[in-house]
């Protein structure tokens, strides 16, 4: 029986967009989202730039440069940018937005209830670009919009000092936000200097009209999962890297609620050394096809798996420890998972590997986009069949991030 609508039943007058959904690491890449670096880079100092995540103290014009390059070769390509600065003042318009948006910058116990009362009110009353601007740039106690010796906290913290941080790591798109099939997960952000990052990906995911009808994976959970970890190897298989940012308990986390939710049958927990350089997995591995990862030589054979699935009970199954390129062709239904040989010197891959060579971000099945610095690994990429599309990244690399880490795709067809 076909349902006829009532007369009461309002009907849209065009079709509905296919919602979006992300399968896998290398599907046709639609739609992507971006933060094109502003005002929050400004605030990096030789003092705090080591707490705030960035290796030096970018340039910051020609960082927007570099980064406007990257978005033109993604449009050239057919991809869709979105930039979270604009998604986030159209958030804004809406007022539970504001309000929440309001509420996840004012700290009382930086602030106490006197300053936080009168940041709240002034914030509330912001036009949606100016509140969006303190949240993403941050305010110092100097620019609070509040009479000189209004309270005790004012008068003793340096007009330098931060009331609200600032943000320069919503850059790396990449780690605030992931997209598994057609729910969006909010992450859990281990750095203190990042945690607030996901207030604003949770508003703009809340409340853009956009995202009205996208639901979410990982729900309220809070075990630190960040996105530079998640990797969709093959539509239902996901790798998920355990180390500086990523606990085990996340990786535990996030494989149960995607089993839960029907998004994946298996996930992969991979070990990986907690340190600076290798902060997420895809500072080590991404892949540059359907069955093909570009991978620092130095992990290649110690690199191992804890394969998860779901027990049938509402738990998790875990096995391994196990060679993770066995565990993730098995997962994925492949003979093999190839391996770029980039055949490099020690030196020189650790260099490259430290220029973010390994981290490209994949517009197609063997089509890359990579910053052009890392010549050697590119060259072996191309040898390989490897379409690779060169940025620079000389001021956007100070953040120790590479297009997959200023990435987050939001829509890629399938793979057929
Ligand atoms: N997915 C990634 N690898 N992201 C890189 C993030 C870099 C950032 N400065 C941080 O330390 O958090």
């Amino acid at each position: 029986m076909t349902l006829q609508p009532t007369a009461a039943t309002p009907q849209p007058d065009f079709a509905p967009e296919p919602a979006p959904r992300v399968d896998s690491e290398v599907g046709p890449l639609r739609t992507v989202l971006l933060h094109r670096p502003g005002a929050e880079l400004k605030r990096l100092t030789p003092r705090n730039n080591d707490q705030l995540l960035f290796d030096g103290i970018p340039w910051v014009d020609r960082a927007q440069e570099e980064h406007d390059a990257f978005s033109s070769v993604l449009a050239a390509r057919g991809v869709e940018v979105l930039l979270l600065a604009d998604l986030l003042i159209a958030t804004l318009s809406d007022d539970r937005a504001r309000i929440a948006g309001v509420h996840s910058a004012v700290d009382e116990r930086r602030l106490g209830i006197d300053l936080s009362d009168a940041l709240r009110s002034h914030l509330s009353s912001a036009a949606p670009e100016d509140l969006a601007g303190v949240l993403m740039a941050g305010m110092t106690f100097e620019e609070l919009p509040v009479a000189e010796g209004a309270s005790l906290v004012r008068k003793m913290h340096h007009p330098h000092d931060f009331a609200v941080d600032p943000l320069p790591n919503l850059l790396f798109t990449r780690d605030s936000s992931v997209w598994v099939c057609d729910r969006v997960a909010i992450t859990s952000l281990s750095m203190p200097a990042r945690s607030r990052e996901t207030a604003l990906t949770d508003l703009i995911y809340a409340y853009h009209p956009r995202f009205r009808r996208t639901g979410r994976a990982y729900g309220a959970h809070s075990a630190p999962v960040e996105g530079g970890d998640v990797l969709l190897l093959a539509p239902g298989v996901l790798a998920i890297g355990v180390g500086e940012r990523t606990t085990p308990a996340g990786a535990e986390s996030f494989a149960r609620s995607a089993f839960v939710d029907g998004l994946a049958h298996t996930v992969l927990a991979v070990p990986i050394t907690q340190e600076r350089a290798t902060m997420h997995l895809d500072t080590v591995c991404t892949m540059v096809d359907r069955d093909a990862v570009v991978m620092y030589p130095a992990v290649r054979d110690t690199l191992s798996a804890y394969p998860m699935r779901a027990d049938g009970s509402g738990g998790v199954d875990v096995q391994g420890p196990t060679p993770f390129l066995t565990a993730a062709a098995e997962a994925m239904g492949i003979e093999r998972l190839r391996v770029i040989d980039t055949g490099l010197d020690p030196v020189t891959a650790e260099r490259e590997q430290w220029d973010d060579g390994n981290n490209t971000l994949a517009v197609a099945p063997g089509v890359v986009v990579a910053y052009e610095r890392n010549v050697e690994t590119n060259a072996r990429l191309e040898d390989a069949g490897i379409e690779v599309l060169r940025i620079s990244g000389s001021e956007l690399g100070s953040g120790r991030g590479g297009p997959r880490c200023m990435s987050c795709p939001v829509d890629r067809a399938a793979l057929r």
